[in-house]
C-alpha cells in the first residue's frame, strides 16, 4: 500500500495543529514521525486511522480516498501507548478479539482463529503467556499483545502510538529490537509516532520530523543525524551548542574557533550560526582562550564542562569523554575545536535570543 498525504491542515478552535502536510510512504516502509510535545504527530496518525479528520488536504492509500472511508473499513492495526488490554480476557482472547468481532459473513471459523493465534503467539514469541490476563503481565509483554491484538486482523496499515512510552530503558531497548524484525519478518507497513530520538533512529527505515504543525524534514536517520536540514531540527537532534561565526569563502571563522576541521560548505559570505553537538567539540587549554571554564561535572565516562563565553556571555555547555580530557578545572582557559557542525546563514529563522550574539560577534571582528 502506498499512502499519499498532500496539503493537510487541521485546527482546534485557534490552534493550527497541522499547516499542510505533505508525506509519501511506500509499501512496506517503517516510518517514524518525531517530535517534541505538541507538534501535531498524534492527531496526524489519528487521521490516518480514521478517528479523526482534517479540515482539508487530501489522504489517499493506494489512489484511493480515504477520507471517504471509516475507520473500520481501513484495516488499520492501532497500537496506543497506554496498551488497553481487555482485562478481562486472556491473552489469546485479546488477540484473537479483532477476528471475533468481525460480522458472521467475513469471520473466519473458531479452529482458524485459534490457529492464527497460535501462529502469532509463536512468531511474537509469547506462547507462553497464551492463559494469562493482561494483571499478570509485565508492561512489554502487555505491549507485546497489543501488537498481536493490532496484527491479528492482518492489517494493512500498523499505527503505533508511543508504542513504547511507559517502558523503562531496558524494556524499550530490548522490545525496539523485537518490533524492528517482528515487522521486518511481517513487511507491514508501519507508522509510529516518538519523541524519542534514539527510538525513531534505531527503528525507523525514514524519519519525519515534525514542529509545530509542520514537516521540518523527512530522511533516513543517518541523513537527519549528519544533515538536520533546519535550526529547528539541529536543536531537537541535540546540537544544543550555537556560536556566531563569520563565513567567508565557504570557511567558518570566529575569534576563539578552531575550525579546521569543519568542511567547507557552499553559503555565501557573512554572519552565519554555528550548531554543534556538546561531544562534537575539543576544549583547548589556551591561556588566550576566549572561553572559561565556569565548571566541570563528570557522569563517568563523560566531563561535562559548563563554559563562560567571553565574547557573548553565554555559557554554553560541552562534553568530553573523561579519558581523552586535558586538564581542566574551573577557571582554566580553553579554545575550542569543533569536529563536525551544521552551519545556517544568520538569518534561517534563528529566534532573537542569539541576535545579541551575532552583533557582539561582528563588533569584534571590526
Ligand atoms: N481534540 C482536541 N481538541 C483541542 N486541541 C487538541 C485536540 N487534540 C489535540 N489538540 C492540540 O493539538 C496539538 C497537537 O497535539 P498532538 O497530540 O497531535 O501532538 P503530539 O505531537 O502527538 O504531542 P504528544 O507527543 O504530547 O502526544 C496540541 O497543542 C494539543 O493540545
Amino acid at each position: 500500500m502506498t499512502i499519499t498525504i498532500a496539503h493537510l491542515t487541521r485546527r482546534f478552535g485557534e490552534t493550527e495543529v497541522l499547516r499542510g502536510i505533505d508525506l509519501s510512504v511506500e509499501k512496506g516502509e517503517l516510518v517514524a514521525l518525531l517530535g517534541p510535545s505538541g507538534s501535531g504527530k498524534t492527531t496526524l496518525l489519528k487521521i490516518i486511522a480514521g478517528l479523526d479528520w482534517p479540515d482539508a488536504g487530501v489522504l489517499e492509500v493506494n489512489g484511493e480516498d480515504w477520507l471517504q472511508k471509516k475507520a473500520q473499513d481501513r484495516r488499520i492495526g492501532f497500537v496506543f501507548q497506554n496498551y488497553a488490554l481487555f482485562p478481562h480476557m486472556t491473552v489469546r482472547d485479546n488477540i484473537a478479539f479483532g477476528l471475533t468481532v468481525r460480522p458472521r459473513e467475513t469471520r473466519p471459523a473458531p479452529a482458524a482463529i485459534a490457529g492464527k493465534v497460535t501462529e502469532l503467539l509463536q512468531f511474537l514469541q509469547i506462547p507462553q503467556l497464551a492463559d494469562r490476563f493482561p494483571a499478570e503481565l509485565s508492561g512489554g509483554q502487555r505491549q507485546r499483545v497489543a501488537l498481536g491484538r493490532a496484527m491479528a486482523i492482518a492489517p494493512e496499515l500498523l499505527l503505533l502510538d508511543e508504542p513504547f512510552g511507559a517502558l523503562d530503558a531496558q524494556v524499550r531497548r530490548d522490545l525496539r529490537r523485537w518490533l524492528r524484525e517482528v515487522l521486518q519478518q511481517a513487511g507491514s507497513t508501519t507508522i509510529f509516532v516518538t519523541h524519542d530520538q534514539e527510538e525513531a533512529f534505531e527503528l525507523a527505515d525514514r524519519v519525519v520530523v515534525m514542529g509545530a504543525g509542520r514537516i521540518e524534514q523527512v530522511g533516513r536517520p543517518e541523513e537527519i543525524h549528519d544533515h538536520p536540514a533546519t535550526p529547528f531540527v539541529a536543536r531537537f537532534l541535540g546540537m544544543t551548542v550555537e556560536l556566531p561565526v563569520t563565513l567567508h569563502a565557504g570557511r567558518a571563522g570566529a575569534p576563539g574557533l578552531d575550525t579546521a576541521s569543519l568542511p567547507r560548505v557552499a553559503m555565501a559570505d557573512g554572519p552565519a550560526m554555528l550548531f554543534l553537538r556538546p561531544t562534537d567539540i575539543t576544549p583547548v587549554p589556551d591561556p588566550q582562550g576566549r572561553f572559561t571554564v565556569a565548571d566541570v561535572t563528570s557522569t563517568g565516562a563523560l566531563l561535562r564542562l559548563r563554559l563562560k563565553d567571553d565574547l557573548t556571555s553565554a555559557e554554553p555547555e560541552i562534553e568530553i569523554a573523561r579519558r581523552l580530557a586535558p586538564p581542566l578545572r574551573a577557571g582554566t582557559r580553553i579554545h575550542l575545536r569543533p569536529e563536525a557542525g551544521r552551519l545556517f546563514p544568520a538569518t534561517a529563522g534563528i529566534p532573537p535570543a542569539v541576535a545579541p550574539a551575532i552583533k557582539a560577534l561582528k563588533e569584534s571582528s571590526l
